[in-house]
């Protein structure tokens, strides 16, 4: 039987910890076909951003098109989306699907990766039409909740909040893992999610389920040493015998 299909519509991060490369990885890992659009370049390492090139909107349009009349995907997972008219474009093209929208706003190690215009885009054409966001606490106030879409509201203390309209918020608790190696984590959450639900889970499973996947990976580069920042969350699973003792 085939796999279900998302597609991510996200920028590239070259240090390989976020962006498009977490959210294909972590596809994989879930069972699913990962599909991606690419809305920007940027040149990032464990330490900042240095660049940020976004993609020409007739791009962008060309490659969702393509995926979205051949491929069909069942679920959308946006990232960093650049600017107001890509905003606009996948809120255009995507809203009959499920559609999980991390709206990044500001990088891990601090870089702004979206200014008040996409932030403006988000909160009055993409999120009323989102099935879910993920903001964190910052990108979360920022946004506000007149959108009225569904919010997770993730956090590093080891619990997310569900906030459903109209609903009393539901903490959903997971350990924490005291580590710097978490370049990535709202990628990999929100790709997780967007794979879990594709798969049919109900949001609050398919919440617990992405929880548990980011845990794990988190475990398993907990103690790692890749590059001078913050270190990326691990992308690989169980190194298969042969690699092991690469690296200490
Ligand atoms: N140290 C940690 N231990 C356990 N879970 C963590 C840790 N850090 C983050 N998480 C979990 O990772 C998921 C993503 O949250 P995080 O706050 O890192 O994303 P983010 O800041 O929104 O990232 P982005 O800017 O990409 O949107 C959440 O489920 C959160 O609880
Ligand atoms: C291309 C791209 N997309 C998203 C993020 C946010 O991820 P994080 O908050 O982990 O830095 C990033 N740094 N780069």
């Amino acid at each position: 039987m085939s796999p279900p299909v998302v597609v991510t519509v996200a920028g590239t991060d070259s240090g390989g910890a976020a962006g498009v490369a977490a959210d294909l990885t972590t596809f994989a890992a879930l069972g699913v076909h990962g599909a991606c659009v690419v809305t920007a370049v940027t040149a990032q390492d464990t330490t900042g951003v240095r660049a940020v090139h976004p993609v020409p909107l007739d791009v962008v349009a060309a490659q969702l098109d393509a995926v979205l009349e051949d491929l069909d995907p069942v679920a959308v997972k946006t990232g960093m989306l650049g600017t107001p008219e890509t905003v606009r474009l996948v809120a255009d093209r995507c809203a009959d699907r499920i559609l999980v929208v991390d709206p990044v706003i500001v990088a891990t190690s601090g870089a702004v990766l979206a200014d008040d215009a996409v932030v403006r885009a988000y909160r009055d054409h993409l999120l009323p039409v989102a099935t879910v966001a993920t903001p964190n606490a910052e990108e979360d106030d920022r946004l506000g909740r007149d959108h009225g879409a569904t919010v997770i509201r993730t956090g590093t203390g080891g619990a997310d909040l569900l906030c459903v309209p109209g609903q009393p918020p539901v903490r959903l608790a997971h350990p924490r893992v005291d580590t710097d190696n978490d370049h990535g984590t709202g990628c990999t959450y929100a790709a997780a999610l967007a794979a879990e639900l594709a798969h049919g889970l109900a949001l609050p499973d398919a919440a617990r389920s992405a929880a548990s996947y980011v845990v794990g990976q988190l475990r398993l580069s907990q103690r790692w040493t890749l590059g001078r920042g913050r270190g990326p969350v691990a992308h690989l699973h169980q190194p298969k015998p042969h690699h092991e003792g690469d690296s200490a």
